[in-house]
């Protein structure tokens, strides 16, 4: 795989902020179909990734101008675009519409506008309304159009944000901890929604500290740790008690059952 065909592609990506190396020369390289899960333990910069994929955040230049990161081969989007091949639900992204007061419906449909509300200047066409709605639907979510995000369970308003970044029908989807704050079972249906998903096509990127998360899907493993890349592979390698050990820094026993990993301290 070269650069121009993975679906990310990131080339010795260095951040700073206040004289520290947030992410320290980081390479990887995701190809299309490749369901991938980043694991790595608190502050290993995982969220770090995802803003500088998302750009919120911006790395150093290379000093021969070469690009740092790629999606599907390009580093200069226009934003419609790469919304259309890559669907991001971030941490940021998902503090921001859990607090907002708008109906589901419309919190989906601002997702083609890049914008957490509908406003006047928003014109939506009967083809976005359905878009929209195939969305909800797809999540198992159409009896909530009608709700207010606000008073939506955070089981429910996950759904409508996952909605929110399918409505461009994305070809991959790039998820920040996305189960966060739902109980045992939400979360099984959660990470079963997210298996349809990668069986139908979508290519999964799953950023999470949880190896219980990791759906049978998804094959390949990222670990990062004090910014940098500690290793990345078939998660049957990855995922075993020694590497695991060493990535969080505490023994811990690794169980499988049903396709899924679990990891128990010791
Ligand atoms: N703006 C900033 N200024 C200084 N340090 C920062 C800034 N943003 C993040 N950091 C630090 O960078 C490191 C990586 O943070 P990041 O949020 O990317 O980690 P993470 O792997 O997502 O952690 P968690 O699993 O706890 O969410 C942390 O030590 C954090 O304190």
């Amino acid at each position: 795989m070269t650069d121009h065909d993975a679906l990310l592609s990131i080339d010795r990506a260095t951040v700073l902020r206040e004289n520290r190396r947030l992410l320290d020369a980081l390479s990887l390289a995701i190809a299309p179909g490749q369901h991938t899960a980043i694991l790595g333990p608190n502050g290993s910069g995982k969220s770090t990734l995802v803003k500088l994929i998302e750009r919120r955040i911006y790395p150093l230049v290379h000093d021969d101008g070469s690009a740092v990161v790629r999606i599907f081969g390009r580093d200069r989007w226009n934003v419609t675009e790469l919304r259309s091949l890559l669907g991001v639900v971030s941490s940021d992204l998902r503090r921001e519409f859990e607090a907002s007061n708008e109906q589901a419906l419309n919190a989906v449909l601002s997702g083609f506008f890049a914008s957490m509300t509908l406003g006047l200047d928003h014109i939506v066409d009967d083809a976005m309304r359905r878009q929209a709605m195939d969305a909800l639907v797809r999540v198992g979510a159409a009896h909530l159009a009608e709700r207010d995000v606000s008073t939506l369970s955070t089981g429910e308003a996950r759904r409508v944000l996952i909605a929110r970044a399918l409505v461009h029908r994305p070809r991959a989807l790039l998820l920040d901890e996305p189960c966060a704050g739902l109980d045992p079972g939400t979360r099984r249906r959660f990470l079963d929604l997210l298996s349809e998903l990668a069986r139908e096509g979508t290519t999964l990127v799953l950023v999470t500290h949880h190896v219980e998360e990791i759906v049978p899907e998804i094959d390949h493993v990222v670990m990062l740790r004090d910014g940098r890349l500690f290793d990345q592979g078939p998660k049957e390698r990855l995922l075993a008690d020694s590497h695991l050990s060493e990535l969080f820094g505490w023994p811990v026993e690794v169980e499988r059952g049903n396709g899924f990993y679990g990891a128990r301290l010791r």
